[in-house]
């Protein structure tokens, strides 16, 4: 039984991933915490996450719950995730990290504290659809090529902090990758008298409103002709459930970076 630890416990994702686990055979919930100032921080699992008591308390660090797990579920913040990852480097657990927002430095010494130290998923998108859609992404830049304006709107709810989604990042970087083109090609907004449009940019846009729980939109724009590639996620427990996967998954798995192409067997 894999022994699963959670943080961010209060959020949107950690309250779906800790029902996901509750769900799946093979994982138990061991722990979760909080931020030390969080009013969760001592109050019952269950009670935070809208179940009776599972007779786990709420903790207020990583380092008070990480002896107890095989593997720690992180959908929390960059800075957060950044600090946890240097605690499990100590520790050598497994780690799942599903946040958004990481500066190129962060996200960096993220994976080499995991190359030396730990194994661990880390993936702005852990639904099936969207690591799918990466592929058929890749497919139709491919055939499509420069001839073809390559736009990319992503839309999610009103709470969210960090944009473009790291989702439309990963985006982007398939695109970029493909093409031979380097991130000075991301356009990340217009306005005012801004011309033609250059032939080599990857326009990216961001809506936020309301309660939408994740969307993206690739467009593939030529002479006459148009492709739309979207994907709609209708609840977080798509990303939850991925989240679960990839910590069945990376447990006993040597130090590195894997992604949900490795998950899912997608490579
Ligand atoms: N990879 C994927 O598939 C997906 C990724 N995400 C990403 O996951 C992240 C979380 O999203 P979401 O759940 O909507 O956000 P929420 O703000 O609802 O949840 C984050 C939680 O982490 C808590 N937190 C902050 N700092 C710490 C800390 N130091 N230790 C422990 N907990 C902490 C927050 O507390 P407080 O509110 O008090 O700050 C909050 O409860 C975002 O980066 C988002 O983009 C979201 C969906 C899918
Ligand atoms: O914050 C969210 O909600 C989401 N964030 C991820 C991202 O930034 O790509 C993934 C998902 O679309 C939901």
């Amino acid at each position: 039984m894999v022994k699963a630890i959670v943080a961010g416990a209060a959020g949107r994702m950690g309250t779906r991933i800790i029902h996901n686990i509750l769900d799946t055979p093979g994982i138990e919930l061991v722990a979760a915490f909080e931020r030390p100032d969080s009013p969760a921080v001592g109050k019952d699992v269950g009670e935070v996450i809208g179940l009776p008591n599972l007779g786990i308390p709420i903790e207020d660090s990583l380092e008070k719950v990480i002896d107890k797990g095989d593997v720690i579920i992180d959908f929390t913040f960059h800075e957060a995730s950044l600090a946890n990852a240097r605690i499990n480097a100590k520790y050598g657990k497994a780690m799942v990290i599903g946040t958004t927002g990481f500066s190129k430095e962060e996200l960096e010494e993220i994976h080499e504290l995991a190359r030396q130290h730990f194994p661990l998923v880390q993936a702005y998108n852990m639904s099936l659809g969207i690591n799918l859609l990466y592929k058929l992404v890749e497919l139709a830049t491919q055939v499509l090529g420069e001839d073809f304006d390559i736009e990319i709107v992503e839309a999610h709810h009103r709470m969210k902090k960090d944009a473009p989604s790291g989702t439309a990042i990963a985006l982007a970087n398939v695109i970029a990758r493909t093409l031979g083109w380097d991130e000075s090609t991301f356009r990340f907004c217009r306005e005012g008298i801004i011309g033609e449009r250059p032939k080599k940019e990857i326009g990216i846009q961001t809506i936020r409103a309301g309660e939408i729980v994740g969307e993206h939109t690739v467009y593939f724009a030529g002479t006459g002709e148009r492709i739309e590639l979207t994907h709609r996620a209708a609840s977080r427990d798509t990303f939850a459930r991925g989240a679960v996967k990839a910590a069945l998954w990376v447990v006993g798995k040597s130090p590195g970076v894997y992604d949900m192409h490795d998950v899912l067997g997608l490579k």
